[in-house]
């Protein structure tokens, strides 16, 4: 079987890359913070030293990094991604960035002869140990095809979605939704608790209803308890709130509700709940001494 590359052990790409070992895939791994691949190396993962290393060595290399910044870094900087591709080689890029990161990436490949392929993700920390994750895929088709296999691990669905940017676009889209939906959710929550009803009742009865969800499920529990330990990180979502505004404005569509929660993100932010999970923007509808 054919190495894999994988850059960016977070929480994500930890998950990813232990799944692909599990389904007996050969992957080499790299993380900015190389200590985080000690555990990947008890999972029987190779180290590289740099991306331009993993990419040697593999087929193809898949990135899941934090944003466009650390995206164009692991692409473009010294020892980065550019080093190393050319024909024959691929670049997935699975990490949630704005159409404009994924086609700058994707011409600098190109323009190597290398092969490229955006696809972000769907579904959260679980969904990643479990394969459940739901793939946005546009670029390269045949890379597509060649990366079937582990997508199909990963993943319970995968779609291709045309041409570079699209699926960039969709998975803003989805995450701009899903953060207005916390949002709501975090209110409908503290109105229930302030107006003097019982919020886990509520928990039951929107589970019966039109608007039942995964997310309110799984997450509703524990942001009653107040436990906010992070699958989804609160300034990722932020960012996703802020570059899906950015798509709202270059479409000329008016959002007024991803807009008002991305202040409540950003606040959450400036109360420091940055690094915990997208959930904790509850706190800024209860306040932080509850
Ligand atoms: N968590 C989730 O539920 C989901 C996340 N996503 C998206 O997936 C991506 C990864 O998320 P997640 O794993 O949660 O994030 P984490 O914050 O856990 O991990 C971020 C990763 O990016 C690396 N990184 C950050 N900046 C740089 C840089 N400048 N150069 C090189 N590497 C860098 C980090 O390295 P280091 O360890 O050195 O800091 C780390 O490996 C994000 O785009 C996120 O929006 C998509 C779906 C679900
Ligand atoms: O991007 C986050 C997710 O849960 O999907």
């Amino acid at each position: 079987m054919e190495e894999i590359g994988f850059l960016g052990m977070g929480i994500m790409g930890k998950a990813m890359a232990v799944n692909l070992l599990r389904h007996g895939f050969k992957v080499t791994v790299w993380n900015r913070t190389l200590s985080k691949c000690d555990e990947l190396k008890e999972h029987g993962a190779s180290v590289g030293e740099s991306p331009a290393a993993v990419v040697e060595k593999c087929k193809y290399t898949i990135g899941m990094l934090s944003d466009p910044a650390a995206a164009l870094s692991v692409v473009f900087d010294k020892g980065g991604v550019l080093e190393q591709i050319g024909k024959g080689k691929g670049y997935i890029d699975m990490s949630t960035v704005d159409a404009d990161t994924s086609s700058k990436i994707f011409e600098a490949i190109t323009a190597k002869g290398g092969d490229f392929l955006e696809a972000p993700v769907s579904g959260s920390k679980k969904p990643a140990e479990d394969g459940q994750l739901v793939i946005l895929a546009a670029g390269e088709k045949a890379l597509y095809e060649e990366a079937l296999p582990a997508f199909d691990v990963m993943g319970k669905k995968s779609f291709f979605l045309g041409q570079v940017g699209n699926g960039a676009k969709m998975k803003l889209v989805v995450n701009m939704i899903m953060g207005s939906m916390m949002n709501a959710f975090s209110e409908g929550l503290v109105l229930a608790d302030k107006s003097g009803l019982n919020p886990q009742t509520l928990l039951d009865v929107l589970d019966l209803g039109a608007i039942a969800n995964p997310m309110f499920k799984m997450k509703g529990p524990s942001m009653l308890k107040g436990n906010y330990t992070p699958a989804f990180p609160l300034k990722h979502q932020q960012k996703d709130m802020r570059l899906a505004l950015a798509l709202g404005d270059e479409n000329a569509v008016s959002m007024p509700v991803a807009a008002a929660s991305n202040e409540a993100f950003k606040k959450a932010r400036t109360l420091g709940l940055g690094d915990l999970d997208f959930s904790a923007v509850h706190n800024t509808v209860k306040g932080n001494d509850q």
